[in-house]
């Protein structure tokens, strides 16, 4: 398997919680972004203290309640399942900050993290302050939720949104990349996946490669994992029957969300 494809790999932290995926742990090739997928049971605590990193907690499924030790945002979560294709709650917290989040029912979070040293409010995002987009046409149509989008100051330099797209469909497609730090023509930002798929045993392709192919991996994506995007072109294919879901992070040294479309398939936008 090459270095892209991360499959969930489970380590109990302590009781009632369970590291799903730590992308850090797992030496994946990003200088920015960082990723971890953590399932806590009722009840259970999962904490950590920031050093300088922000951090973005997603409510992937389930509620909890987070706390910085000023605000307590309780019971926060909007959904047993993404693919209830509603918005989720979420909290920003900055660099150097300190936080539990707390199981309110059976729950799974994503922690995103990128580089912070100038530390900002602790915000709760909530779902209803969610931008909803419905993006493409004709077999490239999705539907996009910005939690963390660029217009929004919450961040310094992290930006989260989370994608669905549904059976026969493209996603991050035509090819588009951001991996120059050219603007006002490109950012650098680099990218994690987290992928869900519907039916659970299906899979989407996912293609990662640069224009000197230097990268250029094919996967076969399943349930859970998670993709790595240190540069280069990253289109998502899903089969028919099958509904995709995913949660993207992306982080560089200017917080600016500004992609060039593969040339050799620009020409799609245009039908
Ligand atoms: O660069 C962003 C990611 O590729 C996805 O969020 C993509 O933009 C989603 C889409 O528009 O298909």
């Amino acid at each position: 398997m090459g270095q892209l494809l991360k499959k969930p790999k489970t380590k109990v932290l302590k009781q009632g919680v369970t590291l799903v995926h730590d992308t850090e742990a797992e030496k994946a090739p990003l200088k920015y972004v960082s990723f971890k997928l953590v399932d806590i049971q009722a009840n259970a605590i999962y904490e950590e203290t920031l050093g300088s990193y922000e951090c973005c907690i997603v409510v992937v499924r389930g509620t909890v309640t987070v706390t910085d030790g000023e605000h307590v945002f309780s019971n926060i979560g909007t959904r047993s399942s993404v693919f209830e294709r509603k918005p989720t709650d979420s909290v920003y917290l900055s660099n150097g900050r300190s936080f539990t989040v707390t199981g309110t029912s059976e729950a799974c979070i994503a922690l995103c993290y990128a580089p912070s040293n100038k530390q900002l409010p602790t915000k709760l995002i909530k779902a209803s302050d969610v931008g909803i987009e419905n993006r493409g046409q004709l077999q490239n149509k999705r539907l996009v939720h910005n939690i963390l989008p660029d217009s929004d100051k919450t961040a310094n330099s992290l930006l989260v949104v989370e994608v669905f797209t549904e059976s026969g469909n493209w996603s991050s497609y035509p090819p588009h990349k951001h991996d120059e730090d050219n603007l006002p023509y490109e950012s650098f930002l680099e990218e994690t996946y987290y992928h869900e798929i519907d039916p659970p045993q299906g899979f989407v392709f996912q293609r990662v490669y640069t224009e000197s192919r230097n990268i250029d991996e094919t996967m076969a994506v399943e349930n859970g994992d998670v993709v790595i995007v240190p540069a280069g072109y990253h289109p998502v294919g899903v089969p028919d029957g099958y509904a995709s879901y995913y949660l993207n992070v992306m982080a560089g040294p200017v917080r600016i969300w500004k992609f060039r479309n593969e040339k050799d398939h620009e020409w799609i936008l245009s039908r």
